[in-house]
Order: structure tokens, then sequence, then C-alpha cells
């Protein structure tokens, strides 16, 4: 029986503390960053570079999308057909949850070894400081945990999950096919993606993230610079700045919240499947002294147990840059080597050695 999301992150456990943030009017040093704690804390920053903007009923979008996941490997969207009230929901779900008590939401806290629910984030684990900001993990049903929260009102929360995820599942397809395409992969060639297969099998989370008002922000880390371990992610941030992306011979470049758009992060399984043409990109998100912020990304990935290789035709008689693994076995190397894991499994030569 092949298994599910949850099934790998339950055989990989990550233990993190789960701690509320303080309500200081200092930073306290467990929180407080420097360039010891994360080697790009301070890397300067251009001012002139932005990412991509991508209109989805431009009639070059496929190039549009290529270029940007080849050069910057994230792009922000507009015209992408989810409707504007489905994102006000999210976010209007999103705060309600983040501003219950903290006892209640303790109620649907995250188990030791558990995946979905609140906590703080995953890779909390690979830092020694503590970032400012909590979450919450919704993998399958969120029924469950949202009955937990809302005694009274889980039911239209879980509708709003359900719808959100129906349309990001397609629009994350939708992209996958405008990247793929621009580089000349045809449907046939992957054979669990294609249209026509309604992507059985694909699977997802959604993670609520909530950045609190910070007393000393400069020296503060929301969420600590990562790739996602994804195809790609679907984020949508609410009109609070924050999202960073990290671009060679750049550095950080913040991602400004355009209303009704979404940004969109090529994560480390498009990268292999593209044969390294694709860029995973590093992201982090800061925080602010005035405004709290929001944000909801959309983690979207192949089934687990399902073999992904670089595409035989973005090699070119080469040897591929990355061996064969499942989605499975790259998430068991992520929670062992977290940011340098492409680089180890570029140095395996078969998946036979990836436990
Ligand atoms: O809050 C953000 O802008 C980034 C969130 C993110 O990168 C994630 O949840 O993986
Ligand atoms: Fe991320």
């Amino acid at each position: 029986m092949s298994s599910t999301l949850s099934d790998v992150f339950i055989s990989h456990p990550i233990h993190i503390p789960l701690s509320n943030l303080p309500d200081v009017k200092s930073l306290p040093d467990s929180y407080t960053w420097t360039s010891k704690d994360d080697l790009l804390f301070s890397a300067s920053s251009s001012s002139d570079e932005s990412l991509p903007f991508i209109d989805l009923s431009d009639p070059h979008v496929a190039t549009l999308v290529g270029n940007a996941c080849s050069t910057w490997g994230a792009f922000q969207i507009t015209n992408h057909g989810v409707p504007l009230r489905l994102l006000d929901d999210i976010e209007f779900l999103t705060g309600s949850l983040f501003r219950l008590p903290v006892q209640q939401k303790l109620k649907a806290a995250r188990s030791e070894n558990g995946v979905s629910g609140y906590g703080v984030a995953r890779i909390a684990s690979f830092f020694n400081k503590q970032m400012w900001s909590e979450g919450f993990t919704v993998i399958g049903s969120p029924l469950h945990d949202f009955r937990k929260l809302w005694p009274n009102h889980h039911l239209k929360y879980c509708e709003i999950i359900e719808e959100y995820e129906e349309h990001m599942q397609k629009l994350a397809a939708k992209l996958m096919w405008l990247a793929l395409g621009s580089l000349g992969v045809e449907e046939e060639e992957i054979k669990w993606a294609e249209h026509t297969s309604d992507f059985q099998g694909t699977q997802a989370a959604i993670q609520l993230n909530h950045y609190p008002i910070c007393p000393e922000p400069e020296r503060a880390m929301g969420l600590a610079a990562h790739t996602d371990s994804t195809l790609m992610t679907i984020l949508y941030q609410n009109n609070t700045a924050g999202l960073q992306v990290f671009r060679d011979s750049v550095g950080w470049v913040t991602v400004p919240p355009v209303p009704g758009s979404l940004v969109v992060n090529v994560g480390d399984l498009l990268h292999i499947l593209t044969n390294g043409i694709f860029l995973s990109v590093l992201h982090r998100a800061r925080v602010n002294c005035i405004r709290s912020r929001f944000s909801t990304a959309y983690l979207w990935g192949p089934p687990s147990d399902l073999m992904i290789s670089p595409l035989p035709k973005l090699v070119n008689h080469q040897s591929p840059l990355y061996p064969s693994l499942t989605w499975k076995q790259y998430l068991a190397t992520k929670a062992t080597h977290f940011n340098q894991s492409l680089s180890i499994i570029r140095n395996y030569l078969s998946s036979d050695q990836i436990s």
C-alpha cells in the first residue's frame, strides 16, 4: 500500500520545542539572530531587482514562467483564477486561528512526532535560535484539529480548507505544466502528472504561518532561510511585507505583497526533475514592529512513493545531476541534512545509497 505524506513525516520525526512567543519590549537572547546562527542572515541586498510578476493571461505565459523558474526559482502571479473571496476566506481563517488564546491553540498542538496541528516551524530544530513565528500544519482533513479549536464553528473552516485545496491543486498543476512545457516536456513524459490523470496521488500540505509584531525586527527572524521540499509551493501573504527570496549575486530581495496575487516557489523536487534547470529558491520571512503578518503556503508534491528522477529529455546525453529517489527518501535526507540535501544527493550515484 502506498504511504501518505503523514507517514513520511511520522517516520522521520523532528523534535522541536513548543514555546510561547514572549510578550516583551526587547528581544530575548534566544530570539536574537546574527550571522553565526545563519550564514546569510545579514547578506546585503540590492534594491533594484524585483521578482518577476506574471499575468497568467499573457499570451507568452509559458515562456515567462519558464524563465522565472530558471533564473529566480520564484515569481508572483495575477489572473490565476483563484477567487479573491477565497483568498479573503483563507486569510480570515488564518487570522481567526492565530488570534485564539494560546491555551486554545495548544489543544490542537502537534504531537511529539505528529505532523498536523499547531507548533513552531519544522525547520526550527536546525537552528540554535528561535524564530519569531507560530504555525499550523494541515495534512489531510483538518476536522479533528479544527473541532478542538472551534467546537462550534469548525465546519465552516473545514469547508474553506477544502475549497482552497481544490483550487490550489488545479493551479499548481497548471503552473507545473506551463513551466515544463516551456522546456519542451510533454504530458506523456510524466504519466502521474498528466492532466487527464487528475493528478491521482499527488499530495499536499497547507502551512499557515503567523509572524506577530516584534519589538526588534532587525535582530529577529520570522522563518529562517530554507528551500521547500516540494515540486512547487503557492504562497498567499496578507498585505504585510516579510517574504524575501535569495538570488545569487543579488542577495535578499523582498517580495512586496500585491493584493490578490500569489507567490510561486520552485521546490527541490522540481529542481531534481528538471536536472537542475529550474532553481529551488532559498527564501525566508522577516518580521516587523508595526503589523503582524500572516501567510498560507500550499506545499505540493508527487505521490510520496513514486520515483522522481531527472527527465531524460533534460539530461541530454550527459549523466543526470541527481539520482532517482522518492519524495519520502528526499524528506528523510532533508530531515538530516536540511539545506545541504541537494548537494548531498548530487554526490550519490544511485538511490540505493539513500536511506
Ligand atoms: O511566510 C512566508 O512568507 C514564507 C512561508 C514559507 O516559506 C513556508 O511556509 O514554507
Ligand atoms: Fe517555504
